[in-house]
């Protein structure tokens, strides 16, 4: 993909009856050729370009897009961002790996681009940001929480950021009731076995052919477990989301993560 910083302001929609112009990057990949049927579908929004690895990102705006819907990968995504911003053209992003210090510079660049917005979410499907305001209820009654996330095997990334996200809400919920960690009386483990330590909520990833996108949060306390699973069974399970947070986006400027406010949640 190649960037350059470029110096055009926020597009200002004065044509309503218009569908919405849409570029997709990643265009060819999983879910970006996914997001592209889907917008070609809606009779509000149309696809203006595609774009993938090796292509001039330069279409997106030679297009005229006035939003960016970005699939790619962790290690391209900043780029591919910083290059949109600069030519303030809005973002939907589904693309994981966002630190916190990630999502700091986005909201850094957007304070030099007011009307502007980007929307970052680590997961588009309904159920799946329902269970992460679930898990957040629940988190203060269980002395115990484990984290499981079950995907398909060429995902690039583990964690998910979905279970990163759901385990840091834990996070904060948990230390906002002054809770104590979950008991552990490990004292010998082969590396790797109790998973990954995400704010100190332990996080364990499987990869199988066949699966798509699962999550299970396992609570438990004295004499019951409660378990919240998720499935994304077809990547059609994203696209309602994605296409709220495309129409929604260009009334939203700044940095918002996650879906949840989009559904009133
Ligand atoms: N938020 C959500 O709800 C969801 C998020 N995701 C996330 O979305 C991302 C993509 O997932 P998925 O579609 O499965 O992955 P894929 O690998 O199938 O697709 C990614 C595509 O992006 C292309 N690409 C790589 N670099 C660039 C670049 N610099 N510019 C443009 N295109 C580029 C890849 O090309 P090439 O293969 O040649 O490198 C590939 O075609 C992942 O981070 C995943 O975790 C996935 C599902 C739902
Ligand atoms: O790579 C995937 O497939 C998915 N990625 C996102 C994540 O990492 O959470 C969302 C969903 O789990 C599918």
């Amino acid at each position: 993909m190649t960037e350059q910083a470029g110096t055009a302001s926020v597009v200002d929609r004065d044509y309503e009856d218009e569908p919405l112009r849409v570029a997709v990057v990643g265009a060819r990949g999983k879910m970006g050729a996914t997001v592209c049927a889907a917008v070609e579908a809606a009779d509000d929004l149309e696809v203006v370009a595609m774009v993938d690895a090796g292509d001039w990102l330069f279409n997106v705006s030679d297009a005229g897009a006035e939003v960016v819907v970005d699939f790619t990968h962790p290690d391209v995504v900043m780029d591919n961002l910083r290059f949109c911003v600069d030519q303030g053209i809005h973002c939907v992003v589904g693309t994981t790996g966002f630190t916190q210090e990630r999502l700091d510079t986005l909201s850094g660049w957007l304070e030099h681009k007011p009307g502007l917005g980007v929307l970052v979410a680590p997961n588009f499907a309904l159920g799946a940001v329902l269970s992460m305001k679930f898990a957040q209820l629940a988190a203060k009654y269980y002395e115990s929480v484990e984290v499981i996330e079950l995907h398909h095997a060429r995902k690039a990334d583990a964690p998910s950021g979905t279970a990163s996200r759901t385990a840091q809400l834990i996070a904060q919920a948990r230390a906002a009731a002054g809770m104590a960690p979950s008991p552990d009386a490990t004292t010998q483990e082969l590396d790797g076995a109790r998973g990954a330590s995400v704010d100190g909520v332990r996080v364990h990833s499987v990869r199988l052919s066949g699966l798509v996108a699962h999550e299970e949060i396992l609570f438990g306390a004295e004499g019951e477990t409660l378990t919240i699973r998720h499935d994304s069974l077809d990547r059609k399970s994203f696209m309602p989301g994605v296409l709220l947070a495309v129409r929604e986006v260009p009334k939203r400027p700044g940095l918002t993560v996650g879906l949840e406010d989009l559904l009133g949640l």
